[in-house]
Order: structure tokens, then C-alpha cells, then sequence
């Protein structure tokens, strides 16, 4: 997997596919580099795509909501435990239309965001069936991470925290409230997968394991208005 200047420019098209692989991804040292794909998936309207906007450029898209057709992507390059993390990151469509095109980059993720909207029930009651196809076309050894997002929107909230942890709980998969317009914990959701990527990547001699559950545990959070 290379560092480097990708092939199609950020924001344009389809990104690059690379076949994955978990060990070598990149010749280590002189820097101490790695490149890995993380890819957003979740009903349309969640806010997969302001998340990304909020962790590339800090900024919320507030106003009219465009849906995104097929799949864009963008980078952005982390620190890590003074290693340099280039996260290429692919924000893919919701609607179910674009469903084939989603399924066919799957397979080159190393981590999956796997978003839910608290004020949406169905976005929430969705997430067994995303998890279902998440199994038949993702890697097995994908990193995935449950998000529930809009928790800014306290008075239309309709999904409990609890039941966003219950749930995460029942797949064994991390879990973190955010929201993209306040930029509650959107940071730590990609420094943990990053951190995680990071740690399955490259060995360093002494390094102890990396438990990316219990640094979300002790990491993430709260809204602090909607701790019912
Ligand atoms: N209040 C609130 N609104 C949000 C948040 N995130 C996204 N939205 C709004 O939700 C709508 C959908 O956001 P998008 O990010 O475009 O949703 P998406 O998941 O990318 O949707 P698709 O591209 O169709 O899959 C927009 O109107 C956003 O302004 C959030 O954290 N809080
Ligand atoms: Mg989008």
C-alpha cells in the first residue's frame, strides 16, 4: 500500500482501489508511515458525510442536505504515537440505490463507522441489517465502531445512549454517541480507529497491546444534556 499522492484527487470520484493487506502495508522505517481506508456506512441522512467534514476541515454543513451519490473520499493525515497515520476515509451513499457500489469497496476497508442518527428510530433499527451485510462483504478482521450521531438534537432524540450501548454490546463492537455539528467526540471516533489501525499495523518492540474498547471507555464524552 503506498504513501504518496493518490491517483484521483479528494472529493473527486471513485477513490483508488487497493487490495488489502493488513501486515507491510508500507515500507517501515525511514518515516514511520502508514496508509489505511476507513469507510463510512449508515442509513442516508445520518450525517456520514458532515462527520467526515467535521473531522477533515472542522466545520459543520449546516442548511440543505445533499445527499451523496455513490461514494466520495478524503484524507487526512494523523499523528499517532509519533507515527504519521494517513487516514484515506470514504464516505459512502445511504440510499439503498447505491447499495452495489458500497458493497464493492468492503472488502479494501481496514475500518468500518458504522453510523446511526438518535433522532431517527429507523436509522437505529437499521443497524442489524447493516451489520449483516458489513459480515458478507467486509474483511473479517475489519475494525468497526458503532456511532450514534446528532446527539446535539437532545429534544428529538427518540434512541436512548443505553440502547446504542446495549447494542454494541450484543456485537461486541466499541460504541460513542457524537455529533457532527457540536464535534462531540468526532475527533476521538477516528483517533481511536487510527489508533487501533496503528497498533495492528506495525509491531514496536515493548509496545504494550492496544484494547480499543476500553480506550473508548475511558475517552469518550457525554453530551452532558441527554444523560436521561
Ligand atoms: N443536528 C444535527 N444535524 C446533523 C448532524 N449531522 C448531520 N446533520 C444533518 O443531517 C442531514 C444529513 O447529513 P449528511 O451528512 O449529508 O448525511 P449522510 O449520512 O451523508 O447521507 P447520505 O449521503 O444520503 O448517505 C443534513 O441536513 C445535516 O445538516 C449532527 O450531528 N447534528
Ligand atoms: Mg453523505
Amino acid at each position: 500500500m503506498a504513501w504518496g499522492p493518490s491517483e484521483v484527487s479528494p472529493g473527486q470520484g471513485h477513490p483508488p482501489r487497493k487490495p488489502h493487506t493488513w501486515w507491510g502495508l508500507t515500507p517501515l522505517p525511514p518515516s514511520l508511515r502508514v496508509s489505511l481506508q476507513v469507510m463510512l456506512v449508515g442509513d442516508s441522512g445520518v450525517g456520514k458525510t458532515c462527520l467526515l467534514v467535521r473531522f477533515k476541515d472542522g466545520a459543520f454543513l449546516a442548511g440543505s442536505f445533499i445527499s451523496t451519490v455513490g461514494i466520495d473520499f478524503r484524507n487526512k493525515v494523523l499523528t499517532v504515537d509519533g507515527v504519521k497515520v494517513k487516514l484515506q476515509i470514504w464516505d459512502t451513499a445511504g440510499q439503498e440505490r447505491f447499495r452495489s457500489v458500497t458493497h464493492a469497496y468492503y472488502r479494501d476497508a481496514h475500518a468500518l463507522l458504522l453510523l446511526y442518527d438518535v433522532t431517527n428510530k429507523a436509522s437505529f433499527d437499521n443497524i442489524q441489517a447493516w451489520l449483516t451485510e458489513i459480515h458478507e462483504y467486509a474483511q473479517q478482521d475489519v475494525v468497526l465502531m458503532l456511532l450514534g450521531n446528532k446527539v446535539d438534537s437532545a429534544q428529538d432524540r427518540v434512541v436512548k445512549r443505553e440502547d446504542g450501548e446495549k447494542l454494541a454490546k450484543e456485537y461486541g463492537v466499541p460504541f460513542m454517541e457524537t455529533s457532527a455539528k457540536s464535534g462531540l467526540n468526532v475527533e476521538l471516533a477516528f483517533t481511536a480507529i487510527a489508533k487501533e489501525l496503528k497498533h495492528r499495523s506495525m509491531k514496536l518492540p515493548n509496545e504494550p497491546k492496544f484494547k480499543l474498547h476500553d480506550y473508548v471507555k475511558k475517552e469518550v464524552r457525554g453530551s452532558g444534556c441527554c444523560r436521561s
